[in-house]
């Protein structure tokens, strides 16, 4: 599991560990590790000669950066220094001096020859988005041909939040220091961060066992996922109930199925209007048309993909809402779930809307859920007390009551913005949650597996569509249980 802890968090753990190092400690060691990260981007023997160049902010940020770019200059690198916000880390700047580096007046002419750029303008302490005299310097940083290396953050981004208020500066690749920050694993600041590496600086013990952000990993989801055993029998690994498609979304109840089919539960139960066509793509499932209280057991209902709106929905959802079983709600179902309703229930509850339909459950608009995920995705669950994953660019997924660590789903693809994508999602998690994961577990196992899949089902890049990623999701499945 990879974890991310708020500045808040990080800063205290620092200062127990910095009261117990010498002075200026915990910098050395985050820069030999920045020093080290900079030579294998270089590349091996390609130190030597190199031209980099520092962008130096006022704190200790711009500290890391010079501490680092006095070893370069010591391996023989070529180093220059610009200044940017007044002042510069008074021990860091004699270091580089002393190192043979030097500080210019002219970014220009510097950016225009440098084969590596470390961004230490901002870190931990930068608030809002780059400042003006800043921004240039970053645009000529990022339009040159340097390798751009973010110092613990890019500079310009929030660590806490993820959102970037104004410009920030795009790195190829971003050097953390102690722990991952939560903005470096959110969009839209995880777009600026480029390729993540972690220095272990000793933080470790000093913080806490709860972090505020995870990412699972293959090893975690393997462990989570149902697999049969010789005792096993379709209703033992669960039935999940899938109620979705209309006549207008007839293809979304196709979709869910699909997806349900493939997350591990022993079968599936059809509701709904669409049922023939849903037989014919799938032979395997069972159809009811009957009353909903003789629908046969299911361990936990999928409600909601494409079932439109009107009375008919509206009565299906209050009748799977009352089960007293795991409930997944999405899409067209959304529209039929009060914080009241969701918050009666006897069983867990999972909602999983895109940015649109979180910003209507929240009375606000889709641009600000997109720029702030993670207070959008903690206030939903706080809000309707169940748990909440939201889809998007990073989809992320907060248990309920919103305070716990929220699951970031570190797999996925831009080539999943395709129509229908989400149904095959809301049926894979629902399957999971019939085959008994916890509604944490299942949605952020459901997410691991559909971004898995989709980039087995995009290769080298290419588009994809939502049945397509279902039939990958078997082999994703294998690739995580057998790496
Ligand atoms: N605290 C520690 O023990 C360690 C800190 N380290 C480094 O120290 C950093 C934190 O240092 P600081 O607390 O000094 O803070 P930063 O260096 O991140 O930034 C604070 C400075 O930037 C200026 N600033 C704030 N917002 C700005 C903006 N939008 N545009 C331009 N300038 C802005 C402020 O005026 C302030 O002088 C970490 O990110 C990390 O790189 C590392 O050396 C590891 C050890
Ligand atoms: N930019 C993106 N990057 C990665 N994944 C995305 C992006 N945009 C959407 N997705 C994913 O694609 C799926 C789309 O689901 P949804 O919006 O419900 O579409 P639909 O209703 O058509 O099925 C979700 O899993 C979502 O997380
Ligand atoms: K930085």
């Amino acid at each position: 599991m990879r974890t991310a802890h708020p500045v808040e968090t990080v800063r205290a753990a620092e200062a127990e560990l910095m009261a117990l190092l010498p002075d200026g400690a915990l910098m050395r060691r985050a820069a030999a590790g920045l020093a080290a990260a900079c030579c294998s981007l270089l590349g091996k023997g390609r130190v030597y000669g190199s031209r980099v160049v520092l962008l130096v902010g006022s704190g200790d940020n711009g500290g890391d950066a010079l501490y680092a770019g006095a070893r370069l200059a010591r391996r023989g690198a070529g180093v220059t220094a610009v200044l940017l916000g007044g002042r510069a880390h008074g021990a860091g700047l004699a270091a580089l001096r002393a190192a043979g580096g030097r500080v210019t007046e002219d970014p220009y002419e510097a950016l225009a020859a440098a084969d590596l750029v470390l961004d230490g303008i901002t870190g931990i302490g930068g608030r809002g988005g780059l400042r003006p005299e800043a921004v240039p310097v970053a645009r000529a940083a990022r339009g040159s041909d340097a390798v751009v290396v973010a110092v613990d953050l890019p500079s310009g981004v929030d660590a806490d939040t993820g959102e970037v208020d104004g410009e920030a500066l795009r790195a190829d690749a971003t050097v953390t220091f102690g722990a991952y920050k939560p903005g470096l694993l959110v969009d839209p600041a995880r777009e600026y961060a480029g390729a993540l590496r972690l220095v272990d600086i000793g933080l470790g013990p000093y913080l806490p066992a709860i972090p505020g952000l995870e990412a699972l990993q293959h090893q975690d989801v393997a462990r989570l996922l149902p697999e049969p055993g010789a005792e096993s029998d379709k209703y033992r690994r669960g039935v999940v109930g899938v109620y979705a498609g209309s006549d207008r979304y007839r293809g979304a109840a196709v979709l869910a199925v699909a997806g349900a089919l493939r997350g591990g539960a022993g079968a599936v139960r059809y509701l709904g209007r669409v049922g023939d066509m849903v037989v014919r793509a799938h032979p395997e499932v069972l159809v009811h048309t009957g009353p909903w209280d003789a629908a046969g057991r299911v361990q936990a209902w999928v409600a909601g993909p494409g079932i439109g709106e009107g009375s008919d929905p509206e009565t299906a959802m209050g009748h799977v809402l009352a089960a007293d079983v795991p409930v997944l709600v999405d899409a067209d179902g959304l529209r039929h779930v009060t914080p009241g309703a969701v918050r009666e229930r006897s069983a867990p509850t999972l909602l999983t809307p895109h940015a649109g339909e979180a910003a209507a459950l929240l009375g606000t608009d889709r641009a600000a859920v997109e720029a702030g995920r993670l207070a959008a995705v903690r206030a939903l669950a706080a809000r309707y007390g169940a748990t909440v994953l939201l889809k998007g660019s990073t989809t992320l997924v907060c248990g309920p009551g919103g305070t716990g660590p929220v699951r970031v789903n570190p797999t996925g693809t831009p080539w999943l913005a395709t129509a229908g994508s989400g149904d095959v999602l809301s049926g894979l998690a629902g399957s999971l949650l019939a085959a008994g994961l916890d509604p944490v577990d299942a949605a952020s196992c459901a997410a691991y597996l559909h971004g898995l899949a989709a980039r087995r089902a995009a290769g080298a890049g290419g588009p994809i569509t939502a049945s397509g990623v279902a039939d990958a999701l078997p082999a994703a499945w294998r690739d995580i249980r057998e790496p």
